[in-house]
């Protein structure tokens, strides 16, 4: 049987550390949906600076995911329930609460396991693995 996993995040500009974690989801399972979230409902930093559409095509052109979509824009847990995964990934440094997850999951009826990916190790002293850091690099350079 199919195993399916579920990743999720913002992915405004991609970097390397965004491809660790695709890549670390795609290996708990067969199957890697990724859910690209709404830009309003990007509330707990600054909005992303690319449309939801472009960050959605983007991630959905890495070679580790089989599908990338567009997030709900109210109930996060609608495009869960549709696919139905058997893992959702959470990045290392995501917000969001393990246990609170796995609480909604089984209120509606869903088996499915929530799992921790780990940070990308540097391999470079100059690497820029967060969007926010190459935001701020650009303001700097090219101000
Ligand atoms: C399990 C899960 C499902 C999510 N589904 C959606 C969704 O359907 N629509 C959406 O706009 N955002 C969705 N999100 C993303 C959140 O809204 C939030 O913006 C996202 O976690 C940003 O993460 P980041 O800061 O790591 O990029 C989901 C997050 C999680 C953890
Ligand atoms: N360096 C990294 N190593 C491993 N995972 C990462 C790394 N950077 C981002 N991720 C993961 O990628 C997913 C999407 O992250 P997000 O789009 O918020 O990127 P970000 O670069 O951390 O953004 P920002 O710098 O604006 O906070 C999250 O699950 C996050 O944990």
């Amino acid at each position: 049987m199919t195993k399916t996993v579920i990743a999720q995040g913002t992915f405004d500009i991609v970097h390397p550390g965004h491809v660790h974690y695709l890549e670390e989801a795609a290996a708990m399972g067969d199957e890697l949906y990724v859910i690209v979230a709404r830009t309003a409902n990007v509330d707990h930093k600054e909005s992303p600076i690319c449309p939801a559409t472009q960050r959605r095509d983007v991630v959905d052109a890495l070679e580790a995911v089989d599908e990338a979509i567009l997030g709900h824009e109210e109930d996060i847990f609608v495009p869960i329930e549709e696919i139905d995964p058997d893992v959702i990934a959470l990045g290392h440094d995501q917000h969001h609460d393990d246990a609170q997850i796995e609480a909604e999951l089984e209120r509606r009826g869903l088996e499915c396991t929530v799992q921790r990916a780990s940070a990308r190790e540097s391999v470079a002293d100059d690497e820029l693995l967060s969007t926010r850091l190459i935001i701020e690099r650009i303001l700097e350079q090219r101000a």
